[in-house]
């Protein structure tokens, strides 16, 4: 097993509108396997696009007009996600890549619980988990997220925000994945909760070995969370490094830049999480 998950040559992306947008520009990235790679710049540099392009997520105007995308799976096997066919693809996307969508929590059905709504990911992915089985994996996945299983029959609206994401990112552990992508998980919750959140995301991806994309224009944040950070600028990618190169040697004026934006309220780089 090599010890990248994704490779990523060459891949652009545009949205075909007029004039057409150069959304992503011949971005070429390895992501290892375990590792948190946070994805910054400023909004409309193309994180997004890039997230969403290289799982194919993306739809008309949006075009891939170049590159590569190969997941080395665990059994060994190279995935060339660009040939997959419709059917590979939802399969792919599921048991292989999760996400977790900026404000994700507000989109779980109101009128179910979140106990019938962790079910029916199983239901409809495992379909040869009986009842039972599946119940106790969801009593484990709301314990593994500390929402708890006492919240079984919890309706969405009973739960704080950070409550709710926490549930989300349980939805997207479910069929334990080698690749979370995060797009902003946590902006819309307050500092502690945020903070209490990753501290577990950077946790559970130790205890289940998976690999997470975390996007979001937070660099502080970032900066705390990630092992390596790419940093984006009009569909490129700048500047590639450790976390602790980026905060104390960023080579690139952009990266400056982009650091001297925000107060250093420490004046050291808090590494709280890790
Ligand atoms: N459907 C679309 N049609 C046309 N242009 C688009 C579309 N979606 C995104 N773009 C453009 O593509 C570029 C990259 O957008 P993208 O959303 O990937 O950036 P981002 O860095 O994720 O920004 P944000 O942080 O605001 O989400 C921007 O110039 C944006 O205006």
């Amino acid at each position: 097993m090599t010890d990248t998950l994704l490779s990523v040559r060459d891949f652009s992306v545009v949205y075909d509108v007029d004039p057409p947008v150069q959304a992503v520009r011949d971005v070429s990235l390895d992501l290892k396997r375990g590792e948190i790679l946070g994805l910054a710049g400023e909004s409309g540099c193309g994180k997004t696009t890039l997230a969403y392009g290289v799982q194919r997520l993306l739809k008309a105007p949006a075009v891939i007009t170049n590159g590569r995308v190969v997941f080395h799976d665990a059994s060994g096997e190279d995935i060339d996600v660009n040939a997959l066919d419709a059917d590979e693809m939802r399969r792919f996307r599921w048991d292989k890549v999760s996400m977790v969508f900026q404000g994700a929590m507000n989109s779980l059905n109101p009128v179910a619980t979140i106990g019938a709504q962790l079910d029916d990911v199983f239901e409809v992915h495992r379909p040869g988990m009986s009842k039972g089985e599946r119940r106790a994996a969801v009593v484990e996945l709301l314990e593994i997220v500390k929402v708890g299983a006492q919240r079984y029959r919890s309706y969405p609206h009973e739960l704080s925000g950070g409550m709710r994401q926490r549930v989300m990112i349980a939805m997207a552990l479910a069929l334990r994945p080698q690749l979370m992508v995060m797009d902003e998980p946590t902006t819309a919750l307050d500092v502690l909760v945020q903070r209490e959140i990753l501290k577990q995301i950077s946790a559970l991806r130790h205890e289940f070995g998976f690999s997470v994309v975390f996007i979001t224009h937070d660099l502080p944040l970032l900066l705390e969370i990630s092992d390596r950070i790419a940093i984006m600028r009009d569909g490129r990618i700048v500047e590639l490094a450790t976390a602790e190169r980026i905060w104390n040697d960023p080579q690139d004026a952009y990266t400056k830049t982009l650091l001297e934006s925000f107060p250093r309220l420490t004046g050291e780089k808090g590494m709280v999480l890790r």
